[in-house]
């Protein structure tokens, strides 16, 4: 790690029977990195190679946590890898087209590795302010400890503060009516890894994201009997278009057509390879599946196989859904099921607004609210890595103008540190 304590004394924050909380001060020469998933990584390479030195924070126990810890086993990027691997380290040539999840997060093992990165683990940024009268970020930590019994405070001072906690940082559950009544198992598709227990089951699938689709197929393939909610509409485009990638060709019609146009483009080639999804239920919206995608976070299905198991009503899909009772779901279209179980695909959420202080940089969604290209700035030293709902590639943009941007003043700053010692050592030596 790269900082220097200021060795202060302990203050005593709060007072508790059970626990006495120290807050230890740290000054960090260099920027704060909170998140060590692939935008915390890839800023932390970029600064590594531009010589600048950095913390990174992670409150999991793991690089990468979303993927370890937050995915179900059959995942599979569903871009094509060149879309997805981080700054100056390419994936292994003998990767397939589409990464494995345990072959991605190998590649971030090795990338964390090769860039010596060495996040500190288990520890949440519990708070972040800016202290006008020093011009310093103060960031507020809980760092548990290895055996998990006890807790210890910590607050980093610091000039630049980066934001990589990720879009899909805590999981949506919304409030169901008689939800407690139900009485099956009920989880996040966060914590779903796999259909096997699942065989025979009729399951409630809520939601049609690409986690709701991607559960409901592997719920087929474990031979249980998904029912899928579909509440208003999604956009499902084929993951492939004669043997070319569909987001490939989305992002080379982009440099010559304006984004309406490359959707009508797309939702053409969709209809011409899937059909007319609507007569199973998969209402499409209004605005195309880019125009979505920019305006409201919303991604669209690439499909890998769910729409097959629709189209056999194999995935049955329904409405919405009125409320729950024992053993039962009642749809808003009046229909009562009996079903064994429910997950909850209903997406996730960022977490910023938790814990930084600060309102003009990120809209109360957590998310910048500067749309791309410039959504990676803030002001006093703010930066913000993989919110502009581009995935991974936009990740890997936002890391390398981020880094450039701290080293530039990080350099900056130090010369002028070093010119102020330097002239305070001419003057004193000169009263000798
Ligand atoms: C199931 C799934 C599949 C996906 N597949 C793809 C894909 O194929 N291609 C693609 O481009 N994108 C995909 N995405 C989008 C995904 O968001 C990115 O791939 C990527 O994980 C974003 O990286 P990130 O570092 O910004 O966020 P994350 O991976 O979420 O990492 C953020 C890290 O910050 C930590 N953190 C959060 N809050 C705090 C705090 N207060 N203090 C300390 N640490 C904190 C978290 O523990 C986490 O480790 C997928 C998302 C999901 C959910
Ligand atoms: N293979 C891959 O690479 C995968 C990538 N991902 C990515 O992860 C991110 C998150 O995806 P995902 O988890 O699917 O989340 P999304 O936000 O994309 O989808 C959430 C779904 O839940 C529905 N929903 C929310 N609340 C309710 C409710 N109260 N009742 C009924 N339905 C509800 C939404 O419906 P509505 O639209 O009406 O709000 C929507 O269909 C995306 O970027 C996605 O692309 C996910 C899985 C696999
Ligand atoms: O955020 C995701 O889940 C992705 O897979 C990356 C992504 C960014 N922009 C898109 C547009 C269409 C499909 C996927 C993506």
């Amino acid at each position: 790690m790269h900082n220097i304590s200021l060795n202060m004394p302990p203050m005593v924050q709060t007072f508790n029977p059970e626990d006495l909380f120290t807050r230890r001060c740290i000054w960090v020469n260099g920027p704060v990195i909170v998140g060590a998933g692939p935008s915390g990584l890839a800023v932390a390479a970029c600064l590594k190679e531009q010589g600048v030195p950095f913390i990174v924070l992670e409150r999991a126990n793991c690089i990468a946590s979303l993927w370890q810890n937050r995915t179900y086993d059959r995942l599979k990027l569903h871009l094509p890898k060149q879309f997805c691997q981080l700054p100056n380290f390419p994936f292994p040539l003998d990767f397939p087209e589409y990464p494995t999840k345990f072959q991605f997060i190998k590649y971030l093992e090795s990338y964390a590795s090769y860039f010596s990165i060495t996040p500190q683990f288990n520890e949440t940024v519990q708070s972040a302010k800016y202290d006008e009268t020093f011009g310093l970020w103060r960031v507020k930590t809980i760092r548990k400890s290895h055996s998990g019994n006890s807790f210890n405070e910590f607050e980093y001072i610091c000039r630049w503060l980066v934001v990589a906690t990720g879009e899909n940082a805590e999981k949506v559950v919304p409030e169901f009516e008689g939800l407690e009544e139900f009485g099956g198992h009920v989880m996040h598709a966060c914590d779903y890894k796999s259909g096997k227990s699942y065989n025979g089951q009729k399951v409630l699938v809520v939601g049609c994201g690409n986690s709701g689709m991607e559960v409901s197929l592997d719920l087929c393939n474990h031979h249980a009997k998904p029912l899928m909610v579909v509440r208003s509409s999604v956009h499902v485009l084929p993951r492939e278009v004669f043997g070319k990638s569909i987001f490939e060709l989305a992002v080379k019609l982009m440099k010559h057509f304006p984004l309406k146009v490359v959707d009508k483009i797309l939702l053409i080639l969709a209809r011409l390879i899937l059909g007319n999804v609507e007569k199973h239920g998969l209402k499409r919206p209004k605005e195309g599946p880019l125009e979505l995608k920019n305006s409201a976070g919303k991604t669209p299905v690439l499909d890998i196989g769910a729409l097959k198991k629709v189209r056999s009503g194999k995935i049955k899909v329904v409405p919405g859904i009125k409320k729950f009772t024992e053993g039962k779901v009642e749809l808003v279209d009046g229909r009562v099921l009996q079903i064994d179980s429910v997950i909850l695909a209903t997406g996730y959420r960022s977490n910023v607004p938790s814990w930084l202080k600060e309102n003009e940089f990120f809209s109360n969604d957590g998310i910048p609210r500067n749309p791309f290209p410039n959504g990676w700035k803030g002001s006093a030293g703010l930066y913000a890595v993989g919110f502009t709902r581009r995935g991974l590639s936009g990740a890997s943009l936002d890391a390398i103008s981020v880094s450039h941007d701290i080293a530039k003043s990080w350099k900056e700053e130090t010369k002028q540190k070093k010119k102020a010692v330097a002239s305070h050592h001419r003057r004193c030596m000169s009263h000798f």
